[in-house]
Parts: structure tokens; sequence; C-alpha cells
């Protein structure tokens, strides 16, 4: 096969062809390359800053430049490959990107570094979203089950190490069915959004709610002693009867919809299971008690 061998402007034009910023600096760290899509990237013009500014300058934070120094140094072969940083752009915004790079040495004397940099904006804010979406009740819009499980365990730890209280309240609708049978199904998902609401309403900024499936929700009131959850769940209860007497049971053949629920402070020795196995049984408690 015929080789191709490629001269210093073909190198020139494929740098500035890339799709990607690549820049360079010398020694002192000052910018002696910067293609276009550096200029790009970060709002620069190449004249403003080849052979006038410090790579330094371009990264976010001061303390992000010094890493990326460390790494290039420290390394064995004197190269990066991949590293996830930021960037600050001329108008200040915050770029994050992936860094590879490579101290350039000839005739065994350090000359520079040359980066190539790619802009990860949009897939962050991807990741951004699926990580979401994986822990948001896509119907309510509030935490999902999977979510619920992961904080219970993180905040029952943070409890026990701070000696915190920390309170579960567990709801589950009463009567739920009768909604759906009576209004259909597309009534009963926006029956389901308004109990969200209603419970956005009631929550104070530290408290966090969640869908744990079907009618059922559960609410973690962190820093909180008993007294207060039940006085939030007082408030939850009122709040709900009063809205739903207001805005359903005006509704033709709309059923009354109550909420029942179990508040549970956390026991120092108890697993998050026990926690929520506690919650669950004292809900249904006043479930079979308001039925009598
Ligand atoms: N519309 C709608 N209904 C749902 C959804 N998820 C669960 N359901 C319904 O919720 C109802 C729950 O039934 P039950 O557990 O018997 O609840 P209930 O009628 O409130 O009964 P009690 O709790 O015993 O008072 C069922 O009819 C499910 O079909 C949903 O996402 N949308």
């Amino acid at each position: 096969m015929e080789k191709i061998s490629l001269v210093a402007t073909d190198l020139q034009e494929l740098i500035s062809l890339s799709p990607d910023p690549i820049i360079a600096v010398n020694r002192a760290g000052i910018i002696v390359m910067f293609n276009i899509a550096a200029e790009k990237l970060l709002g620069y013009s190449g004249e403003e800053v080849i052979g006038r500014i410090s790579i330094k300058q371009i990264f976010a934070t001061a303390d992000q430049a010094r890493f990326v120094n460390k790494l290039l140094y420290t390394s064995p072969d004197r190269n990066i490959q991949g590293h996830e940083t930021q960037l600050l752009s001329k108008k200040k915004r915050i770029i994050d990107i992936r860094l590879s790079a490579k101290l350039i040495v000839r005739d065994g004397e350090e000359v520079g570094s040359i980066g190539f940099f790619h802009d990860l904006t949009e897939s962050k804010k991807v990741e951004l979203k699926l990580k979401s979406m994986s822990i948001t009740d896509s119907l309510t819009g509030l935490y999902n089950q999977r979510h619920f499980h992961a904080v219970l365990e993180t905040e029952i730890e943070r409890a026990k190490r701070h000696f915190r209280p920390l309170n579960l309240i567990c709801t589950d609708l009463d009567n739920f069915k009768q909604v759906n049978d009576a209004l259909g199904h597309l009534e009963g998902d926006k029956a389901l959004r308004f109990v969200a609401n209603t419970i956005r309403k009631v929550l104070r900024k530290t408290d966090m709610a969640f869908r744990y499936g079907g009618d059922e929700f559960m609410l973690l009131l962190l820093e909180t002693c008993s007294e207060e959850a039940e006085a939030i769940g007082r408030r939850l209860k009122e709040s709900f009867d009063k809205r739903w007497a207001e805005e359903w049971s005006p509704k033709r053949g709309c059923p009354l919809v109550s909420i029942s629920m179990g508040i549970a402070e956390f026991d120092r020795k108890e697993s998050p299971k026990g926690l929520i196995r506690r919650a669950d049984f004292l809900m249904y408690e006043a479930k079979n008690r308001d039925r009598r």
C-alpha cells in the first residue's frame, strides 16, 4: 500500500479542520496554537490568546489548571487521556470538557504540550436528563420508588451519624379505585397528580416526597421530630380534604377520597426496611380504624 507522508502545511490544515479544540502551549504555559474549534468554543480569537495568555486562564478554576498540570507531569508517559474538567469561556461560561494532552519533548528537552479538548456540554445535558428521569415518577413528577430506597439509606446513615431525628410518613389513598371506576383512568391519573401537588404545597424545602407505587406516597422528613411530623401529616390531611371537596367532589359521580397515613420516627436500631414496614403498618392501622 502506498504510504502518505504529511508535511507541516497538511498538519496545520488538519488542525484547523478538527471539530474539536486543539490548543498547544510553550514551556511557560503560554498559548502558541489555538485552532478554529477552540475559538468557537471559548469565544477568543487566535490573535487574542496566541503569545498573550497562559493556558491557566482558560480553566474554570486555578485548582483545575494545577491538577491538569500535575497529571501531565506525574503520568509515566507524560500524557493525559480523557480527563474530565472545565474551561471558562471569554464570556465567563463554564464549559465541561474532556481533555487528552501530551508533553512535547524535543532532543530530550521539554518544549511545551498539546491538548485535545472535547466539548461535553450536550452529553452532560443528556446525562442530567437521564439521571433526572431515572429518579422521577413520570406521572406525578415526584421522586420514584427506586430513588426513595437510595435516599432513605443515605439519610438514615446521616441521621445515625449526627444523632438527628428523621420521620417517615407513609400515605395511601382511600377509595381511589372508585375514581378510576367512576371517572376513568385518565381522570384517575389526574387525581394522582392532584395528590402530588397537594403534597408539594404542604412540604417544607428539606422534606422529600416520593410516589412509592399506585396510590401510595412516601414523605421523608429530615431533621424532624415526631411532633413536627404529626403537624405536617395533619396539615396534609386537612389540605387534601379541603381541596378534594372543592375541586373533585363537584364532579358528577366522583367518589369521596381521603388519605390514610402512618407516621414513624426512625429508631436508631432499625434498618431502612424496618422503618418502612413500621410506617406501612401504622398506615394500614389508620386505614382500618377509619373504616370502622
Ligand atoms: N389511574 C391510575 N390508577 C392507578 C395507577 N396506579 C395504580 N392505580 C389504581 O389504583 C387503585 C388502587 O387500588 P386499591 O389499592 O384497592 O386502592 P383503594 O381503592 O384506594 O383501596 P383502599 O386503599 O383499600 O381504600 C387500582 O384501581 C389501580 O388500578 C395509575 O398510575 N393511574
